[in-house]
This record gives C-alpha cells, structure tokens and sequence, in this order.
C-alpha cells in the first residue's frame, strides 16, 4: 500500500489546529505531536504559531527540546511559521531571559521585531518560488530576519506595501522595507507570517514537496 508523508504539527502552543486543517485541504495527513515517540512518526514538521517564550518552557518541560534538536540536526524537514521561525533559528535578538531555541536554521531572527504598536499587519508579498499571484502574508507580532548564514536563501522581503489590519497601525513603510520574512536552508523553511491563517495554501505545498523530496 503506497500512503503520502505524515506532517507532524508541533502541539505545544499555538495555532495547531490552523495548520492542520491546511494539510487536509491538501490531502496530506497531519498528526499532532505532543511527546518524542510522536516525533519518532512524523516524515516532516510543522511548528506552528504563537508564543516561542511559552513554546520553549513547554519543550523543555514535555523533555522535547533534545529529541527536537536531534531529529531537526539528523535531517528532519521543519517549516516554522511565526513563533516556530523563532524556534528554528540559531540566533535570536530581544531573546527573552534564558530562551533557547531548537536551532538549525543558520539565521538571526529579531523577536516582535515590527515594534509593539505594530501587532499585527497584512502585507503583499513576491514570493518568486511560488509563483504568481504575489502572497498575502498576515503578520502577527511578527519576528524579521536579521541576518542569513551563507547557505541561507531568502524567498521572499516585505516591499513595504503594507496595509493595516484590526486595531493595529501599518508598519513605517521605510523601516521595514526589505526586511526578510521567508527563508530556507535545505530541508528547512521558515516565514514570519502565518500562511495557516489565509486560504493560500502554497506555502505548505511547497514543504510537502521539500519533504517529499527528502
Ligand atoms: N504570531 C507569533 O507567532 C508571534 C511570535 C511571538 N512574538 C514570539 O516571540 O513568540
């Protein structure tokens, strides 16, 4: 019998349940994972998001943070939206107090880096591997990317056409013109924004196809 991959969501905290339901509309099969012998199962990862200070203490506590670190290092395909961005990455600037990582991805990442009256905005964005038409991309308390190690390669930069959403206050375009919100890294990828949130599927289809190829 020929079965797809199993995406796993990372069932910590977060916006789990966005996710999934993205991977049933692709007709993938998603399965949440909570403890290491879930992971053991899953051909790929999703982390998911929300809150990486809260994320972090419950990996820890849930004895998680290792067999993340070891599975991630041993060439398990993540995508980390948001939170789980700030979770892959081997940097990270306004770290609260003793945060770590997972780790993997070789990219600085500034945290609520849009600034605090900036919570939450809508941008358009290029995104070059995954065609036209250009991403609506939702950004929540959002994180950029600082910097990129060298076998880094950026997808995609906010352009700076930004539109204010809810209670918040689009970002000053010239500030934030630029900055990076996609990368990837081999079998890792990760964006700022929450494509769980918005009905454009593409960003997940394109990880089923880098885990696929894994
Ligand atoms: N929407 C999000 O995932 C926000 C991330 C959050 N600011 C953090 O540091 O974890």
């Amino acid at each position: 019998m020929t079965t797809g991959p199993t995406i796993g969501v990372l069932a910590l905290q977060g916006d789990v349940r966005e996710h999934l339901a993205i991977l049933e509309t692709l007709g993938a099969r998603g399965a949440p994972v909570r403890t290491s012998e879930e992971l053991d199962g899953v051909d790929g990862l999703i982390i998911p998001g929300g809150e990486s200070t809260t994320m972090w203490r419950l990996a820890r506590s849930f004895g998680l943070l290792e067999p993340l670190r070891k599975h991630i290092h041993d060439g398990l395909p993540a995508y980390g939206s948001c939170a789980g961005m700030i979770m892959l990455a081997d940097r990270l600037e306004e770290a609260a107090p003793g945060q770590e990582t997972i780790g993997g991805l070789d990219i600085t990442v500034r945290r609520n880096a849009f600034g605090r009256q900036v919570d939450s905005f809508e941008a358009e964005l290029d995104f070059p591997v995954l065609g036209e038409p250009p991403m609506r991309a939702v950004f929540i308390r959002a994180p950029w990317v600082e910097g990129v190690g060298e076998r880094v390669e950026v997808l995609a930069r906010v352009a700076g056409r930004a539109t204010g959403r809810g209670v918040a206050h689009a970002p000053d375009s010239e500030a934030v013109t630029g900055r990076i919100v996609a990368v990837r890294a081999g079998r890792l990828l990760a964006t700022s924004f929450h494509p769980e949130l918005t009905a454009d599927a593409r960003i997940h289809a394109h990880f089923l196809e880098i885990v696929k190829e894994a």
